[in-house]
């Protein structure tokens, strides 16, 4: 692996957009795998980590030196990541980071929290809907598009927390996630959420072109989203970074990478035929 990191030509720049207040290493899973995505394209990762809040409008008025450089950062990115987070710190900054990339046709990969914030920024410029929020974030709002899982989790015991592996089908053999998963019918990926996508919202959403390819057994509960006119817009509910391997990339960071350089439809057009298997 060293040997292989030490040869890799090119660098692309990958915007991370989040919370980033104080140490944390919740974002390592992330930019592991990130690495492991770039290696298998020969490629090292370059991270720009942008606070969301310093995108904010909030912030062009209090720190705009901090305001223009964020954006100035974002914008001399290949793509854009909004990993998961909780609290609504930065918020604002996530959803105008996502309405940046699907304007722009940046390539983009919003996990957990970032799916969610898609929903909302699609919401709110799309579907007209300027206040619509999560109820993580606005327990008042008139257009709730992400809401509390009423069960919490069933299965693991003392926690409101949706956990562990879980099982997500494909609706459509045809979106670009199953294609990344080697054309699966269906994948097991972990989570890590209490919130999820409104279900009394999807249809106004799919028929705006958001479309939710990806759900639990139930056929409820959404998992993975796709904007089909965007060379790379997809947002997931678990987090594809924990089964992210050395020479095992996680398909999705890969999909994130490939797209950033132009390499995604080659490398679709390549792969096996249909399978109706799960990826593990
Ligand atoms: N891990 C996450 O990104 C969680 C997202 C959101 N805060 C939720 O609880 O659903």
């Amino acid at each position: 692996m060293a040997e292989t990191y030490d040869n890799l030509s090119g660098t692309v720049k990958i915007a991370m957009v989040g919370k980033f207040t104080g140490l944390s290493d919740a974002y390592l899973s992330v930019v592991k795998a990130l690495l492991h995505a770039c290696v298998a394209c020969s490629l090292r990762p370059s991270v720009e980590w942008i606070a969301a809040s310093d995108l904010e409008d909030e912030s062009a008025r209090t720190t705009p030196e901090a305001h223009a450089s964020a954006w100035e950062t974002l914008k001399s990115c290949a793509c854009i990541l909004v990993p998961g987070g909780f609290g609504d710190r930065g918020v604002p900054g996530m959803i105008l980071a996502a309405k940046f990339a699907r304007e722009n046709s940046v390539p983009y990969l919003g996990i957990c929290l970032g799916l969610q914030i898609s929903v909302i920024e699609y919401s709110r410029y799309v579907l007209g809907l300027e206040r619509a929020n999560s109820e993580e974030f606005d327990s008042q709002t008139p257009h709730p598009v992400v809401i509390f899982m009423p069960e919490g989790s069933g299965t693991h015991m003392g926690s409101t927390m949706r956990l562990g592996s879980r099982i997500t089908f494909f609706k459509n053999p045809d979106c670009v996630t199953s294609k990344l998963y080697q054309n699966s019918a269906s994948v097991v990926e972990r989570h890590r959420h209490k919130y999820e996508v409104n279900p009394d919202f999807i249809g106004q959403l799919e028929s705006a072109g958001l479309k939710f390819v990806g759900s639990d057994e139930s056929g409820r509960r959404m998992e993975v989203l796709e904007l089909r006119s965007h060379p790379y817009y997809i947002g997931v509910q678990f987090h594809p970074e924990f089964k992210s391997r050395p020479g095992r990339p996680s398909a999705l960071f890969l999909g994130l990478i490939l797209a950033a350089t132009g390499r995604l439809q080659t490398y679709l057009s390549h792969l096996p035929g249909l399978s109706s298997g799960t990826s593990q």
